[in-house]
């Protein structure tokens, strides 16, 4: 693969090296920057697209770039991380841009001018917004939109400001609009689930409107980049609303249940649209031994799991012992990454599921097998107790309270209770509890002792 290739051969050579300096201490500082804790030592280009020529009063260049970084010690070789960058060139930044600025170039062909990220400017996210209306070509870059659905002119673009792993930009509360940040090649389940789900009539999840791919010469497989959406205005999420229940001391139990059902609704219609497989001893024995893998590596990074990892280790061969009995499973697609801060509730009650883009740090082919469905269960049944946790006092009585909610609403509707495949829960809701340590141990060490909790009761309780 050519490590530099440049789409639209517009571009004006030489940009990268005005960006570099500023990109290399800008680009760390991003939330959705995923090589957090490694210095960033230089930057490639993959692609370059001139929307708007720089000479003008604004200019915006749509860029892929690649980040260098030293690898850890013992990690596989690897080129370093593909970003998605819109960035705008002006001559000075209008005060209400400040919060977008990348800096001052000193070098190479910018010099003199001022870089940002062009995101929060509405005129380069309005240009975005035609471009898939009128399903532009522009260089590599593709903006598709699904036959029927239109886009209208004179949508108001605003940035949104909340911590997230990519971007979004919403446009006059109709639609959302979310720029994958760190980009991979290759079919990317934020899209093709979506669209999956609403060629199957699947009400559950906002059906894509349009989306922004590449094409990279000498690339087979291209790149989404981004998803345009219905916004579900004044919905909430599910986080916030379970937050605000437990502070007012009230039951959630039949939100949970409308979850289960929501749940239920998106794994039937993904089961219809999508190849389901049977997992017997082999693949189950692999997926067991790909949880002790999680729980010894997570062991070794923080060292408060260790005392308890002989005892959790029982979980994952309970699992292995009944694939060894015989026992089948069925997988499909699933969400991958369900919690209740993926899920909206709109003013009128429905609940609505977004976000399939899977764990973000898992590579695109692991994201895409098909996984049995309680590993999605198993996730929200966590969030609850996550939501218990931050309540003072601890409510563990509500997050009990949900956890049959949402396994009788999931029920209600799949016919099948995740509560009778005890030693398949188990494992899941253990694997999940260990990820989330080492994750809040690595990103918000405060709240370490949320999932410790949880794994301190499952190593306690034995369920033969
Ligand atoms: N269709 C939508 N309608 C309203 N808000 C949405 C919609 N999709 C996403 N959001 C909001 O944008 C936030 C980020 O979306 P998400 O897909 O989770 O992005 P990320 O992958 O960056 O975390 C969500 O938490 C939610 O508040
Ligand atoms: O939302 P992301 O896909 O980036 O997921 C990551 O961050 C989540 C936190 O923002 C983290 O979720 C954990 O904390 C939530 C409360 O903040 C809780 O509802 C989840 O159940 C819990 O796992 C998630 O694990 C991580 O991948």
């Amino acid at each position: 693969m050519a490590e530099t290739v440049t789409i639209s051969g517009t571009t004006s050579p030489g940009l990268l090296a005005s960006l570099d300096p500023l990109l290399r201490e800008w680009l760390p500082r991003q939330r959705w920057f995923a090589g957090k804790g490694r210095p960033v030592t230089g930057f490639s280009l993959v692609a370059a697209t001139e929307l708007l020529p720089a000479d003008g009063r604004l200019g915006l260049h749509h860029l892929l770039v690649r980040a260098h970084q030293p690898l850890t010690l013992g990690a596989e070789p690897h080129p370093g991380d593909c970003y998605q960058l819109l960035i705008g060139v002006r001559e000075a930044l209008p005060p209400r841009l400040a919060p977008a600025l990348i800096g001052h170039v000193d070098q190479g062909p910018l010099t003199g001018r001022t870089v940002y990220d062009a995101l929060y400017d509405p005129r380069p996210a309005e240009l975005l917004l035609e471009a898939l209306r009128t399903r532009a070509r522009i260089g590599g870059l593709r903006f598709e939109r699904e036959p029927g659905r239109e886009i209208r002119t004179g949508l108001v673009p605003r940035v949104v400001t909340a911590e997230q792993s990519n971007s979004s930009v919403v446009y006059g509360d109709t639609f959302i609009l979310k720029l994958l940040r760190r980009i991979v090649p290759g079919v990317n389940p934020d899209l093709e689930l979506p669209l999956a789900l609403a060629h199957e009539g699947c009400p559950r999840v906002p059906a894509p409107t349009a989306w922004l791919t590449a094409e990279l010469a000498g690339e087979s497989e291209s790149y989404v980049l981004g998803v345009l959406q219905p916004f579900l205005q004044g919905a909430t999420d599910g986080w916030e609303l379970a937050l605000r229940e437990l502070a007012k001391g009230e039951d959630f139990g039949a939100e949970a249940r409308a979850l289960g059902r929501a749940t239920a609704e998106v794994h039937t219609a993904l089961a219809r649209a999508l190849p389901t497989v049977t997992l017997g001893h082999t693949q189950m024995q692999l997926l067991a031994d790909g949880m002790i893998e999680r729980l010894d590596a997570a062991a070794q990074a923080v060292p408060a799991l260790r005392p308890y990892a002989p005892a959790l280790h029982s979980a994952f061969t309970a699992l292995a012992d009944l694939a060894a009995e015989g026992r089948t499973w069925t997988a499909q697609r699933i969400h991958g990454d369900l919690h209740l801060g993926q899920c909206l509730r709109s003013p009128a009650g429905q609940w609505w599921l977004i976000d399939f883009e899977g764990e973000p740090s898992k590579p695109l082919a692991e994201r895409r097998m098909p996984q049995p469905p309680v590993r999605d269960i198993a996730g929200m049944l966590r969030s609850f107790d996550y939501a218990a946790h931050s309540a003072v006092p601890q409510a563990e009585g509500w997050a009990e309270t949900c956890r049959a909610a949402y396994c009788s609403g999931y029920a209600e509707v799949s016919g099948h209770d995740p509560r009778t495949d005890p030693v398949l829960l188990r494992a899941y809701e253990t694997d999940k509890a260990i990820y989330e340590v080492v994750y809040e141990a690595r990103h918000r060490p405060d709240w370490l002792p949320v999932p410790m909790a949880a794994i301190e009761r499952y190593a306690a309780s034995d369920l033969h």
